[in-house]
């Protein structure tokens, strides 16, 4: 179990996180996200002891990081893969890891095996792609065998057959009793991977819980043949419509009090469904506003 208690922290003037709560329980994959700059890395750093909270607890189990006698048996930590020693080869880094965390002999070649990495485990960590360090950080994450995984950003630099290994990968930890809590910035990148989403914005969070309740709790989408006199349909019958980027409205009613509303105005439907989480996506859209040269730079 993950518990995340009034967390904060404050540098200067820049609150890059304030006081933020949530736990993340066993067998659940909880996806944290938020925008660039939003605060996940600095309140995944105060979990792992990297960072001093200015207030708050975090713990993992019940003990914060820095108190645990051999934290990698506990928590499996991968928060910035590009960092590994680019010297090394990919089995010395999970010897050098495995020495730390007491793990049996051979359990490198193992690791490297299931992550995929067995052909490459003799080359310089240098030589690596990003995608290739992100398997290598989650080796390394899972050598100890925890129970609890806190991943930032994983998904990053992995090309699509990556992030579906990755994806399987932690769905099978779960269904063990593990606990995942993973970062992104992107919510279609993580939809298929988590359970429950924290979303944070600005250092808050602004949105939380089962990732289905949080899609199907968007109402109904609605586009027709002439958007603004079915605008004012809705408006009229006192429905109040949320224009989308399609041309379309959500509206936070049944099928049938929309349908009558445009059936009374004469409106002609194209489109009248579930909103498939559109207000998840509405939310993520108004968080990401005027970050896109920070998500250029990541892709760059
Ligand atoms: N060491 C630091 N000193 C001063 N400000 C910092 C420091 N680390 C982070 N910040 C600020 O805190 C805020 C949150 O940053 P943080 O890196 O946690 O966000 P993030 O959601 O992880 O974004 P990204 O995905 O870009 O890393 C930002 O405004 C950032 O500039």
């Amino acid at each position: 179990m993950i518990t995340v208690t009034n967390l904060t922290k404050r540098y200067g003037h820049t609150l890059a996180v304030d006081d933020i709560s949530f736990t993340c329980a066993p067998g659940t994959v909880t996806g944290f996200l938020g925008p660039n700059g939003a605060g996940k890395s600095t309140s995944l750093r105060m979990l792992t002891a990297l960072t001093p909270p200015t207030s708050g607890t975090a713990t993992v189990d019940g003990r914060r990081y820095r108190d645990l006698p051999n934290p990698g048996r506990v928590v499996g930590v991968m928060l910035d893969a590009a960092a590994a020693h680019a010297g090394r080869t990919g089995r010395e880094t999970l010897q050098v890891a495995g020495e730390v965390l007491g793990a049996r002999r051979g359990a490198a070649d193992d690791m490297l095996e299931r992550v995929g990495l067995a052909s490459a485990a003799g080359r310089r960590v240098g030589q690596y792609s990003l995608g290739m360090r992100q398997r290598l950080g989650i080796a390394v994450a899972l050598l100890g065998d925890p129970a609890a995984l806190v991943l930032d950003e994983p998904a990053n630099g992995l090309d699509p057959e990556g992030i579906r290994w990755m994806r399987e990968l932690l769905q099978d930890f779960s269904r063990r009793g593990g606990t995942v809590l993973l970062s992104s910035h992107l919510l279609s990148e993580v939809q298929a991977t988590v359970d429950r989403l924290v979303v944070i914005g600005k250092g808050k969070i602004v949105a939380e819980g089962d990732l289905a309740e949080l899609l199907a709790g968007s109402g109904i989408k609605v586009r027709g043949l002439d958007p603004q006199g079915l605008h004012a349909a809705l408006v009229a019958a006192g429905l109040n419509p949320t224009p989308l980027p399609d041309d379309a409205f959500t509206v936070d009613a049944t099928p049938e009090q929309v349908g009558r509303a445009a059936a009374a105005a004469g409106q002609v439907l194209l489109e009248l469904r579930a909103a498939d989480g559109a207000g998840l996506e509405d939310l993520f859209f108004t968080l990401t506003a005027g970050t896109e040269l920070a998500d250029d730079k990541d892709v760059a």
